[in-house]
């Protein structure tokens, strides 16, 4: 697991260790970590000596960074030039360090840079890119280095241009391949379309950890958290005990989402789904092992229930939510369940005492909260997840699993793959049999994220993707995962 901090907490962390340390500490042991990871991806593109380095320099410390790194890297035979977005505000013992190991100042973006770092500005930043700055870096993609390549763009802490709390990209912003942090992660680094910009996050450890009081504002979970939580069986277990999903969705108007919610619970935990819903008879045909009914209220003993995609909205959707939010036990609302709510009418049907797992997409989730998530995705979800009292599974390149409690997750694994019709359908049925498996809602919801983004890779690798593929590569994915 990966966890990031918010710039006020990593802040109040530096000057803990700024009072601890002698002068300039962690400015040199971040530049050195800096000189380092460029050292190495210059020699994979040909050598450092007589690579051409390009410097973009805010005035602040982030750009005193980018001139030691530049300093460092000069002292071995690269040709530093640096591009001063303020030379009247430049941190002075940077340049003069760049300018004793041989490198120069320049006034424009040269035509040429094997490698350019950006440190046009970092967690200090406010606002989008000013003038001066977004119109370097609107030129950057033109630059080419040794054989024609592309330059590659390193990010010094983070790309300039994202918001550094909330992942956002207000306008102009770098593109980067790889961005160099220092500390610990930042939001930027995990969530929202700033995450995108990133490219490869590496991390400088400068001394911060020991001194980080503060909770981090998100995880990321990796392959070996979602392995631990995942439910196993074992020698004792039968099909009651490894949990039985209830899915009521699709419909016989929409039996599509019935198939694609069962095929997700299939990837899962659990020993036996349960259909409850007007395709039950598609349902059976497809998938033999699936025990049908036409109704909730006749499905039997289930430990948790998938509601919503292609329910329709009608009368006999409503009873069935209804139904599902009548029991205590763990609920999954995706789609058309997420409908019906936004009425008010199941205002009461809400107060219950089982968990509550929503999965909504941007337009749902503005209907749910009456406005769009916006800039600052985390904050939204967090919003929505305490007003409804709820585990919110915010969906996007970056999913957000927010709780009332205030944990926030970001998932890693997420691809423009999955964004085609149906995938959410087995994102959900995955996500109840987990829920069915007795994994908490949070964990279910972040594992479940975690594998379905990795499965709608795998699904990728083979070509276009629909939600068969995504559904098809689950078992393999889940396999892999969890070594069974
Ligand atoms: N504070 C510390 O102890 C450490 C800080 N480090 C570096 O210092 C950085 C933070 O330094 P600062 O606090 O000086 O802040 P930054 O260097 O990130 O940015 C502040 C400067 O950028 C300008 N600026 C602000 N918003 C801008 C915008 N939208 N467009 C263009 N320019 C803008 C400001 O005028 C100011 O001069 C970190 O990101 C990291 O790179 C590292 O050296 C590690 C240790």
């Amino acid at each position: 697991m990966r966890q990031a901090w918010r710039v006020a907490d990593v802040r109040a962390a530096e000057r803990t260790l700024l009072e601890r340390l002698p002068d300039g500490t962690l400015m040199q042991r971040a530049a050195a970590g800096l000189a380092r990871r460029c050292a190495l991806l210059l020699e994979d593109a040909g050598g450092v000596y007589g690579a051409r380095v390009l410097l973009l320099v805010g005035s602040g410390d982030n750009g005193g960074d980018t001139l030691f790194a530049g300093a460092a890297l000069a002292r071995r035979g690269a040709q530093v030039r640096a591009l001063l977005m303020r030379p009247d505000r430049v941190h002075l013992a940077g340049l003069r360090a760049l300018r004793a190991a041989g490198g120069f100042t320049v006034r424009d973006l040269p035509d040429h840079a094997d490698l350019v770092l950006d440190g046009i500005v970092g967690i200090g930043a406010s606002g989008g890119l000013r003038r001066e700055a977004a119109v370097v870096v609107e030129r950057l993609s033109h630059l080419r280095g040794r054989d024609g390549r592309r330059a590659v763009v390193v990010a010094v802490d983070v790309p300039s241009g994202v918001a550094v709390d909330t992942g956002d990209v207000p306008g102009d912003a770098v593109t980067a391949d790889v961005t160099v942090t220092f500390g610990c992660l930042k939001p930027a680094h995990v969530v929202g379309p700033a995450a995108v910009r990133c490219g490869q996050v590496e991390l400088v450890d400068i001394g911060l950890g020991p001194v980080l009081r503060a909770d981090p504002a998100i995880s990321v979970p990796d392959a070996a958290d979602v392995a631990e939580w995942w439910p196993h069986a074992g020698p004792a277990s039968d099909k009651y005990t490894r949990g039985v999903v209830g899915i009521a969705t699709g419909s016989a108007t929409y039996p599509g989402a019935a198939l694609l919610g069962v095929s997700g619970a299939l990837a899962g935990p659990t020993g036996m789904i349960r259909y409850a819903g007007s395709a039950h008879e598609e349902v059976v045909r497809a998938h033999p092992s699936v025990v049908t009914v036409p109704r909730v209220a006749d499905a039997g003993r289930v430990q948790a229930w998938v509601c919503g995609s292609g329910l329709g909205t009608d009368g006999e959707a409503r009873t069935t939510l209804r139904s599902v939010l009548a029991t205590s036990l763990p609920v999954v609302l995706d789609a058309d369940a997420l409908t019906l709510l936004v009425d008010g009418k199941h205002a009461d049907d809400l107060r219950r005492n089982g968990p509550l797992v929503i999965t909504p997409h941007d337009g749902e989730f503005k209907r749910l909260a009456g406005e769009a998530p916006g800039t600052d995705r985390v904050g939204a979800a967090l919003k929505l997840a305490s007003w409804m009292n709820a585990v919110v599974l915010l969906k996007g390149d970056r999913t957000i699993v927010a709780t009332p409690g205030g944990e926030v997750w970001a998932n890693p694994t997420g691809t423009s793959a999955l964004a085609t019709a149906g995938s959410g359908d087995v994102l959900a049925g995955l996500l109840g049999s987990l829920l069915a498996g007795g994994l908490a809602p949070e964990r279910a919801a972040v594992a479940a994220a975690y594998a379905h983004g990795l499965a709608g890779r795998r699904a990728a690798a083979d070509g276009p993707v629909a939600a068969p593929d995504i559904a098809a590569a689950l078992r393999y994915t889940v396999r892999d995962l969890t070594g069974r």
